[in-house]
């Protein structure tokens, strides 16, 4: 072969090509909202017609094609009342949408993995597998996130994906999974006294992945303003990115303006899932995507909830009950379940709130 004529593509020159590569990147600003306001725009007859179910569940089919093309379809299902669908206030996606002053991810900084086919959790050179391991070893036997079956099986730990920039296959790769979009059968149902609420229409293994909560990607100060006037109606779609390995609260995903379904998902004081951080295409440590994933089996029929107070009332103490009490924000809770207060902060619970001693017993419960 004539190599002055035909240039060699190696993994190397391909993944430098990448690196200038434009990434997608998604702007609140440019949100499309004509839709929704032509339905809210028209006569009660009209946005009150069952035709309008078929046309939010159209809606998510069309929105979601392409992240998620092999995702059963959500069903609408409403034996509450005669409201066809959840409100037209949102556009339906998996994507995450970035806010004022948000920077898109730096892939620059973005570090790959040089792995052959599918990578090896045993492997001692995978770069994924070493940022996985801090958050692992202590608890868990070595390895990534994910079991064979691609059920988390390191619950509390942040996720780690293989990337833009690794040379594992896309396909064969056990350590992609969020990227690989929703498997669950899912419907958005109304309850009685919650609004309404997401339910398995088929088995949900322990540690499935659920979905993303998407939505705009907001700085906590805008999110704070936001909360007042969110509270007032009753009603929010705000989740603080808060985890143990990060500082301060920095960054909030609001599902108000834009999200999918996870968006219904209420809140339990008995939750049957739990909100986990996962990396892909994003190298700063601050902005995880906030992950859902089933903390056991769920059967059919049942609803899916996580729990707001942002710590697992599994490994909650007497002093947090302190803090609900002070804390003047607080609704109705509706759950149901045994241990149920009867009350649930209106806005996720920060764990800043904690005391340092607390959150070491938290990470302790958590992990083992
Ligand atoms: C993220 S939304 C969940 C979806 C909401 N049910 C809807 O219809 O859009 C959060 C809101 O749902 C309601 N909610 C969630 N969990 C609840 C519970 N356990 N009891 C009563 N209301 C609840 C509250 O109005 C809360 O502000």
């Amino acid at each position: 072969m004539n190599e002055s004529l035909y240039p060699v593509m190696t993994w190397d020159s391909y993944r430098r090509d990448l690196r200038n590569f434009q990434f997608p990147v998604y702007y609140a600003k440019d949100l499309a909202s004509s839709l929704h306001d032509y339905i809210n725009a028209s006569d009660e007859y009209f946005r009150g017609s069952l035709h309008m179910r078929q046309v939010f569940e159209s809606t998510i089919l069309e929105n979601t094609a392409e992240d998620e093309p092999d995702a059963p379809p959500i069903e609408v299902v409403n034996d509450v009342d005669a409201e066809p669908s959840p409100p037209w206030e949102f556009y339906y996606t998996n994507k995450i949408w970035l806010g004022e002053g948000i920077d898109p991810p730096d892939v620059t900084q973005l570090v790959g993995c040089d792995c052959k086919g599918k990578c090896d959790p045993k492997s001692t050179t995978c770069a994924c597998l070493l940022r996985q391991k801090p958050f692992v070893e202590t608890v868990w036997a070595p390895g990534f996130a994910y079991d064979h079956k691609g059920r988390l099986r390191t619950p509390g730990a942040p996720i780690f994906e293989c990337n833009a920039m690794c040379a594992c296959d896309d396909d064969e790769c056990k350590n992609r999974v969020v990227q690989h979009g929703r498997k669950v059968s899912v419907s958005i149902k109304k309850t009685p006294k919650k609004g309404w609420g997401v339910f398995a229409t088929k088995r949900i293994a322990k540690g499935s992945f659920i979905g993303v909560y998407s939505g705009e990607f907001l700085k906590d100060d805008v999110c704070e303003r936001r909360g007042l006037v969110y509270d007032k109606s009753g009603r929010t779609y705000l989740l603080d990115i808060d985890f143990y390995h990060l500082g301060e609260t920095k960054y909030v995903v609001d599902a108000y303006h834009a999200g999918n379904f996870t968006r219904f998902l209420n809140n339990s004081c008995n939750p049957n899932c739990q909100v986990v951080p996962c990396y892909i295409n994003e190298p700063d440590i601050e902005k995880p995507l906030m992950t859902l994933f089933a903390k056991r089996d769920i059967a059919v029929a049942e609803e899916l909830c996580f729990s707001y107070q942002g710590y697992d009332p599994d490994t909650a103490e007497p002093g947090d009950a302190a803090i609900m009490a002070n804390n003047s924000i607080t609704n109705k809770c509706f759950c149901g379940a045994p241990n149920c207060t009867g009350r649930r902060l209106s806005r996720p619970f920060s764990p800043h709130e904690l005391t340092q001693t607390h959150r070491i017993y938290v990470w302790l419960v958590a992990y083992l």
